[in-house]
């Protein structure tokens, strides 16, 4: 993507129509633009009114209010206007078709902003992520936690850890050039080796943290699993407060995992939905259970719902010992009498009348606030931080072990890669364009 000639634009605000909407422009030809369709180029950062001009014929566009950033000194670090335009669709509409008739001028594709801005070292990736997840972000959490990413806690102790490991591997080299001179073999201090042991175990620890700052991206992970007809689909329901699934009462409705985000006190929970499992009578039932096991197996808790007017089983085995954690549901207490006793564990409930349901919500809230209590500021957010936090983790361990100084160093040089790859420093070019796809175009 090597673009930078070319002057971007796009609708950056949200749908149509709406009161007010942003376009945004981005490089060298923002100048001109502004000329042409605003009269002048206003002062940088300052707001002004201006009558916007269709560049071919001079014809008043709208009213709109303009702003110009001067690059460096921009979101993505070029020459950036944002035009303020009433929010109709023929209007946008007008103001973007003028724009692509200047020379140099593009419709920006998505993530575009966002892409020049890391080319211009104005963000670092794990900013570009955190951007990416707050824009995303459904819940309280989510929200802090992105924010903290984008305002740089991880990407800055990432650095850190990158500039303390250059020091020492400086250090050690600086040694080894000495060594040289001196015919003699060049030896590593203790204060060095104390600064190796103390930078492994931290980011050991920070690997310790495990998949909980991915969890509170994604949601935690709850699924519905069952026999047929207990009702996993009608509790689905009732939990999201809409009619997300199929409910029937023929048994073997549901055969897609389904899946809705619920925001439960502020924390992010993933509640799937999956098909009743019981010896499949077709293809198509064989293939959703085996969906449904696979799903369920990847969950941090298994709600496992059973009809409490007929015979309990209880979860088989293999359910119990893949997820994590396994509660026992039994549903349907509606069509049993009062007396009606459930083993200790399990939780009656009926989601026809609602009886029970807001105790499961509370337990629920309460299961996810536990699992995400004590995480940290500067997490893990993504499968990749993790992977190269190990790989580095490995490599310093190595150089622990090892006794030469120019194997130790080059440990050292393959632990500061690790690191360089979590912040794009180094080696990305592979990643970048998985990670920018993921914002939606004006971004
Ligand atoms: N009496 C009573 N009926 C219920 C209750 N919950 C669900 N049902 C009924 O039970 C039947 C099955 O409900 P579903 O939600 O489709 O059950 P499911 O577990 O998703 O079924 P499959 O997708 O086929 O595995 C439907 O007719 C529901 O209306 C309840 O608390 N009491
Ligand atoms: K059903
Ligand atoms: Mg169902």
């Amino acid at each position: 993507m090597d673009n930078r000639g070319e002057t971007i634009f796009a609708l950056s605000s949200g749908a149509l129509p709406s009161a007010i909407a942003v376009v945004r422009l981005s490089g060298p030809r923002v100048r001109i633009v502004l000329e042409t369709m605003a009269g002048s180029v206003p002062e940088a950062r300052r707001v002004v009114l201006r009558a916007l001009k269709d560049p071919r014929d001079g014809s008043v566009l709208d009213e709109a209010v303009v702003l110009f950033f001067e690059g460096p000194a921009s979101a993505t670090g070029e020459d950036v206007a944002e035009l303020h335009v009433h929010g109709g669709r023929a209007v946008v509409g007008a103001v973007l078709e003028a724009l692509g008739t200047v020379d140099g001028l593009r419709p920006a594709e998505a993530g575009e902003f966002s892409r020049r801005a890391f080319d211009n070292g104005k963000l670092d990736l794990t900013r570009v992520e955190g951007l990416a997840d707050l824009i995303a972000a459904e819940t309280e959490a989510q929200r802090r936690q992105a924010l903290s990413q984008l305002r740089g806690s991880f990407g800055d102790l990432v650095e850190e850890w990158r500039r303390r490991l250059i020091g020492l591997r400086a250090r050690i080299e600086a040694g080894l050039d000495f060594a040289e001179e001196e015919d003699v073999l060049g030896s590593v201090t203790d204060a060095d080796r104390a600064e190796l042991t103390d930078l492994r175990i931290g980011i050991e620890t920070k690997l310790e943290e495990g998949r909980g700052g991915e969890r509170l991206r994604d949601g935690l992970q709850v699924a519905l699993m069952g026999p047929p007809n207990a009702g996993k689909s009608s509790l689905m329901n009732a939990l999201a407060r809409r009619d997300v699934a199929i409910v029937t009462e023929e048994a073997g409705t549901t055969r897609d995992v389904l899946e809705v985000h619920l925001d439960l006190a502020g924390y992010p929970v993933t509640l799937i939905d999956t098909a009743g499992l019981r010896e499949a009578e077709g293809v198509v039932e064989k293939e959703g259970i085996r969906r449904a096991l696979a799903r369920g197996s990847d969950a941090d808790l298994v709600l496992w719902m059973e009809d409490a007017s007929g015979p309990m089983a209880g979860a088989p085995g293999e359910v119990v010992s893949a997820a994590g954690t396994v509660w026992p549901i039994a549903n349907k207490a509606d069509l049993v009498g009062d007396g009606f006793e459930v083993g200790d564990d399990a939780l009656a409930i009926s989601v026809k009348t609602g009886a029970g349901l807001g105790g499961l919500q509370e337990k629920l809230a309460a299961f996810a606030g536990e699992k995400f209590a004590g995480l940290g500021s500067a997490m893990a957010t993504r499968e990749r931080h993790r992977a190269a936090l190990s790989d580095c983790r490995d490599a310093l361990t190595r150089a622990e072990s090892v006794v030469d100084p120019e194997l130790m160093a080059e440990e050292l040089r393959h632990a500061g890669d690790a690191l360089g790859r979590i912040t794009g420093r180094i080696d990305v070019e592979d990643v970048l364009d998985v990670i920018f796809a993921e914002f939606c175009i004006g971004k």
